[in-house]
């Protein structure tokens, strides 16, 4: 989706196969791509500039928001979001080939915590008593019993690292609901679209809101009225701990219009003069993955 001339460096969640491996390809391509082990190691990649831009999952329809992204991108870092891209999430139960026959006698399934949350039906049907292991990734658990024949381990992971690491698919799409979608946001230390012709019509912002020391009543629907009577869309709200103290939250409101948008320029001035603390992430353009992994 870039200018095939040039192509930026991007640290992913990976290793390869990962579904933010799948994402990145689908706006960046094949090149330039460096996988990282965890979240905090994209973001701290591109925040020391060894990057240009990181991309790493923001939010899941079933699950929320991934804590960890939230956590490294809401809490004190200087970047910004340039583009979202959401992709349909199918999650297939994989094993090594030399385990075909040890699906009834598993000694643990691994995956990432979204992962398998996502099937958390279909193994506590199938696999009630047997221990689920957390991995940074679905692709590490996944490359993890590829390299690992013979423990008797499955790996929740798509299509592609099954392919990749040589597995046998054990049972597709094993996820509870179907509609399973993932966000996974496109962070620099630059503001602004990634693709810089971008057009605002589909454009979203993002900011961080935090009330005033001395909370009034009312505030959250003063805030939302900041917005209301200037019909600005709000595609989000959602609290989260500020982690000062029990009680204490933050917002994070998405809001479908470029900021830019004099009704936007207003909105933010209005929350200043509430006392509240706005901090922008700028504005951005969604992209839809085809469904295919
Ligand atoms: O683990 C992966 O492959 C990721 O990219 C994170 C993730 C996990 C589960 C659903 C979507 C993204």
């Amino acid at each position: 989706m870039t200018d095939s001339n040039y192509s930026p460096t991007v640290a992913y969640l990976g290793p390869e196969a990962s579904f933010t491996h799948v994402a990145a390809t689908q706006l960046f391509g094949n090149t330039g791509l460096v996988s990282q082990p965890t979240i905090p190691d994209c973001i701290e990649a591109v925040t020391a500039g060894h990057v240009a831009y990181a991309i790493v999952p923001l939010e899941n329809a079933l699950e929320g928001s991934v804590p960890m992204t939230i956590d490294y991108l809401f809490h004190g870092s200087e970047l910004f979001i340039n583009a979202e891209i959401s992709t349909p999430i199918e999650q297939h139960l994989l094993v090594n080939e030399k385990q075909r026959e040890a699906l009834d006698n598993l000694d643990s399934v691994q995956s990432h915590p979204h992962a398998l949350a996502q099937c958390h039906k279909y193994l506590q049907y199938h696999y009630r008593r047997t221990p689920l292991i957390q991995t940074t990734s679905t692709a590490a658990a996944a490359k993890y019993i590829s390299e690992n024949p013979d423990l008797r381990v499955a790996a929740i992971g798509n299509r592609l690292a099954a392919e990749k690491y040589g597995l046998h698919i054990a049972e597709e799409n094993i996820h509870d609901f179907h509609f399973n979608h993932t966000r996974f946001v496109v962070l620099s230390l630059r503001k602004g679209y990634l693709e810089e012709e971008s057009h605002s019509e589909n454009s979203k912002t993002t900011f961080m809101v935090k009330l005033p020391e001395d909370d009034r009543s009312g505030m959250l629907h003063q805030i939302l009225s900041v917005f209301a009577w200037r019909k600005l869309n709000l595609s989000k709200i959602e609290s989260r701990p500020l982690k000062t103290g029990l009680g204490n939250y933050f917002f994070i409101i998405d809001v479908l219009e470029n900021e830019d948008h004099p009704m936007m320029m207003g909105a933010i001035e209005e929350l200043a003069s509430l006392n509240c603390s706005v901090r922008s992430f700028g504005s951005y353009c969604t992209y839809e993955q085809k469904p295919s992994r």
